[in-house]
């Protein structure tokens, strides 16, 4: 059956991306607390409750003192108490005296130095200095963040530093965007599960773990629906029965082999693009079945991770890929009419070609740091620049 008139038939990424975003469902805010929050997105900015550090402290064990009063070494100061974290000095400090000071403890009053532990000599009430004290090793009330401080933007992903950050500012749950539903499904006669025997013709079934964990990472909910056969009932079955989902991704049965069902599925229903013009990647589509939006991913392995990469999760995180430029190390060529996501190794500046390209070679996007982007037409020699996405 042929497409209907508002199918794109090879779609660019940024078509395909636009066509994908108006079909899913409107994104809820919902909050999480700090431990659930990792790979989550931010629905809303995030301030800081409190200034941190909380009060002027020493970054650095030793003795606290007036910067002026040990510019000139060796000298010595009297000691007139101690300074620990949670339990601060109290009075303020004159000329010519110091105080014992641990990492993270409040500078006393008077004080705007700190000797190292290291650097200094302790004789009963007597403290020598062999070095000056350092300003530097003073870490300013506030120098971090203040209270009120829009820190963490709406949209930011959540990494470890950032929740150790949120935590910090002291927020104890998070307003993050409600994680979506979605749907992994497979499909082929030849597919069997990990673990499982294989006969030669068979391979095991590779691509949903792989697109499980992509949307784990981006903080939604993947459902690993089991493969479906080769058969047009199996598929609708599966489909049908997959119960209430925001989004389904399936891979392979896109080619034009003749026993292609999710293609002829979608044909069926509504397509929304029909081939995209980036290599690998090329038969994917997307449309929706009785209502609901799905994205058919290539069967092969390399196609459907990198197509994650580069269309899935723009549009779920709502970032592009951050590229960055290096050097080429060694030629890129380009894919006629396609952008090309060709598999790299980073090496210092130095972006070098992975010499096995295959799209069925899961092996190589394994061990590959990053999808060197070249468009159409733009063919790169050793040594001239190329972007490149970084692979996590
Ligand atoms: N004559 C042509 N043949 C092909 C073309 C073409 O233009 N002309 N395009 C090739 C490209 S590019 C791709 S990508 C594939 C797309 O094929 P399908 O999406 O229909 O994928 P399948 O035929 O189902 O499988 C392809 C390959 O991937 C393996 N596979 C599939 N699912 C999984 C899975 N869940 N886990 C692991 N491996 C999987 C499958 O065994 C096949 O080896 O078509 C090309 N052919
Ligand atoms: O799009 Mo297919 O991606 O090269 O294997």
């Amino acid at each position: 059956m042929t497409a209907r008139p508002s199918t794109l038939v090879h779609a660019t990424l940024p078509e395909a991306l636009a066509a994908l975003q108006h079909l899913l469902p409107a994104r809820r805010a919902e909050e999480v607390p700090l431990t659930g929050g990792l790979g989550r997105v931010l629905a809303s900015p995030l301030s800081a409750r409190a200034d941190h550090p909380s009060a002027t402290e020493s970054a650095m064990d030793g003795v606290a003192c007036r910067a002026a009063d040990a510019a000139q070494v060796p000298v010595t100061l009297k000691l007139v108490g101690e300074s620990r974290a949670g339990a601060p000095f109290v009075g303020t400090l004159g000329p010519g005296e110091a105080v014992r000071i641990s990492t993270g403890a409040v500078m006393p009053a008077g004080a705007d130095a700190v000797c190292r532990r290291e650097d200094l000599r302790l004789d009963g009430e007597i403290v020598t200095l062999l070095a000056p004290a350092r300003p530097s090793d003073v870490r300013a009330q506030g120098s971090d963040f203040q209270a009120g401080d829009p820190v963490l933007e709406a949209g930011t992903r959540l990494t470890p530093a950032r929740l150790a950050l949120a935590a910090a500012m002291g927020h104890a749950a998070l307003p993050v965007v409600a994680a979506l539903r979605v749907g992994v499904l497979s499909g082929g006669d030849e597919l069997v599960e990990p673990g499982g025997f294989l006969r030669a013709g068979q391979t095991y079934n590779a691509n949903p773990y792989g697109l499980w964990a992509a949307l784990r990472e981006d903080g939604h909910d993947p459902v690993l629906l089991p493969a479906a056969a080769d058969t047009p009932g199996a598929l609708e079955a599966r489909l049908n029965a997959a119960g209430d989902l925001d989004l389904l991704i399936s891979s392979g049965g896109v080619g034009a082999g003749g026993h292609d069902q999710v293609r002829r599925l979608l044909e069926r229903g509504n397509v929304l693009f029909s081939g995209l013009g980036i290599r690998p990647g090329a038969p994917t589509m997307a449309g929706r079945w009785q209502g609901r939006p799905i994205i058919a991913l290539p069967g092969n392995p390399v196609a459907a991770l990198v197509v994650y990469e580069v269309l899935v999760r723009p549009l779920l995180t709502g970032k592009e890929p951050r590229t960055i430029s290096l050097q080429a190390g060694t030629p890129f060529r380009d894919a006629p009419g396609r952008t090309a996501y060709w598999r790299a190794l980073v090496r210092g500046n130095a972006a070098f070609d992975q010499k096995e390209q295959g799209s069925g070679m899961l092996r190589s996007l394994a061990q590959s740091d990053a999808l060197v982007v070249i468009p159409a037409g733009g063919g790169v020699a050793a040594g001239g620049q190329v972007e490149v996405i970084m692979l996590s």
